[in-house]
């Protein structure tokens, strides 16, 4: 059956390439229409997933994740629309040169080819990897989390009709509808039909692709996210910032997990940070030294971190709470216990910014912003496929450009080589 789907995938995405941009623009337009006029159906879809993920007693996080209402239904179709107004990347000409022998050269733009996506039980995904997909020029196999099986039928098929409508092969999006964790491994195998694969998710999904896949792989990874408040930074923006990349959208892995704080302005800063994002329902674990050095007592909201309190991606209202030295303890730590997704610096000094950016290599690094920013849309790509915390071949939120390679183009006057 894998095979077969991927067959169908490598012989769709053939023509998908030469597919002009206007062809791949009608299938957006037509989706986002198709969407919303679709919404009950899909709304429904979502309910019935929402209610078996509660009779399985999966978290209020996971369900936070799986949940699409109208609100989150018109940002999948913004980011849609986004991907629509986005430059076609394909066919793009670049690197023009001529060489000494008079060999004309140019590099173009050209789709990978065919895409599998293994992801987490998030169905904006579905969309959001489907639209960036076609729109550069590439099939897709889709493998979305099983707790949104029924949402992602519904979404599969109103994109296959929308394909469709614009003349574009429905066998472009390919879907794995049945849950079974061993297509996994049979999908990482299938190097002859399938160019990249994106694992979406936590560490065993990670260990899985990398030590089966014959595919090139590309993580999109866990983020156990920091921001470090220096002695210079402005407390109370800073607050606002640890807010918002703290409580916006807590179960999702660009959520902010540990703040730094500088040791001189720690017992300033400490208790202003704790009552006010009390209020929010914001759980701190304190480093035990800090705890002393501020007078604090263990409350509900209030309690001593455990050393693998720093190694957590929370996904929830908990945040981890340190004091540091200086801004190289800050870095030390964060090179310990960062998983090099997105991670920050609150301050007012520039050399400080300027070595923290040097030091820190992750996928993303903020200066005095919300970690909350990494994802595709808010840094300019229209959505992401995933969040890259790899080093090869993409960082970071990857749209439609790091979904496509490009070939040389070489040509000459019957030229030959000396
Ligand atoms: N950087 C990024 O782009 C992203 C990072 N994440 C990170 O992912 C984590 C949360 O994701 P979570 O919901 O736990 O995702 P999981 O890793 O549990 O699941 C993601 C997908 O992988 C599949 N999967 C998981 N384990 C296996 C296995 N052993 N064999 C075969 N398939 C498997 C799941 O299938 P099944 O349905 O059977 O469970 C699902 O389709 C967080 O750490 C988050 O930060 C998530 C999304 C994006
Ligand atoms: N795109 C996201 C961030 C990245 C992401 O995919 O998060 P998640 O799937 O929850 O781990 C957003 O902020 O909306």
């Amino acid at each position: 059956m894998l095979i077969e789907m991927a067959k169908k995938a490598k012989a769709a995405s053939k023509l998908l390439a030469l597919s002009e941009t206007a062809a791949k623009n009608s299938f957006l337009t037509g989706l986002a229409d198709a969407l919303w006029e679709g919404r009950e159906e899909l709304l429904k879809a979502n309910s019935e997933d929402v209610n078996h993920a509660r009779a399985d007693g999966l978290t209020n996080a996971l369900i936070d994740r799986l949940t699409v209402d109208e609100d989150r239904l018109k940002g999948i179709i913004a980011d849609l629309t986004n991907v629509l107004h986005a430059e076609d990347p394909i066919g793009k000409v670049f690197e023009k040169s001529v060489q000494p022998s008079g060999l004309n050269l140019y590099k173009q733009r050209v789709p990978l080819g065919v895409i599998a996506v293994i992801y987490e039980s998030r169905p904006n995904v579905t969309v959001d990897v489907a639209s960036l997909a076609i729109k550069s020029g590439n099939a897709v196999i889709l493998r979305g989390g099983k707790e949104t099986l029924r949402t992602n039928q519904v979404f599969v098929s109103i994109i296959h009709k929308a394909m469709l409508q614009a003349g574009l092969p429905e066998d472009a999006v390919q879907f794995i509808d049945q849950p079974d964790r061993a297509l996994v491994f049979e999908l990482l195998k299938l190097h002859q039909y399938v160019d990249m694969v994106i694992p979406r998710g936590g560490a065993q999904l990670h260990q899985i692709c990398r030590e089966n896949s014959t595919i090139p792989v590309i993580t999109g990874g866990i983020g156990i996210c920091h921001l470090f408040v220096d002695e210079s930074a402005n407390l109370p923006a800073s607050i606002d910032v640890i807010r918002n990349a703290k409580i916006q959208r807590p179960s999702v892995c660009n959520a902010l997990d540990t703040v730094l704080i500088h040791e001189r302005i720690a017992q300033k800063f400490l208790p202003d940070l704790i009552h006010q994002l009390c209020q929010d329902g914001v759980i701190f674990h304190v480093d035990s030294i800090l705890m002393d050095r501020c007078g604090l007592v263990e409350t509900s909201n209030v309690l001593r971190a455990s050393q693998s309190d720093f190694d957590i991606e929370w996904l929830s209202l908990n945040l981890s709470i340190k004091s540091v030295g200086s801004l190289d303890e800050a870095v030390a730590h964060i090179q310990a216990h960062s998983t090099a997704h997105s991670d920050g610096i609150l301050t007012e000094n520039a050399s400080h910014a300027d070595r923290f950016v040097k030091t820190i290599d992750s996928s993303v690094v903020y200066v005095n912003a919300s970690t909350r920013f990494t994802d595709g849309a808010q840094l300019g790509l229209g959505s992401e496929v995933a969040v890259s915390t790899q080093r090869l071949h993409a960082r970071g939120p990857m749209g439609l450009e790091e979904l496509t390679t490009y070939k040389w183009v070489a040509s000459g006057d019957y030229l030959t080589r000396k």
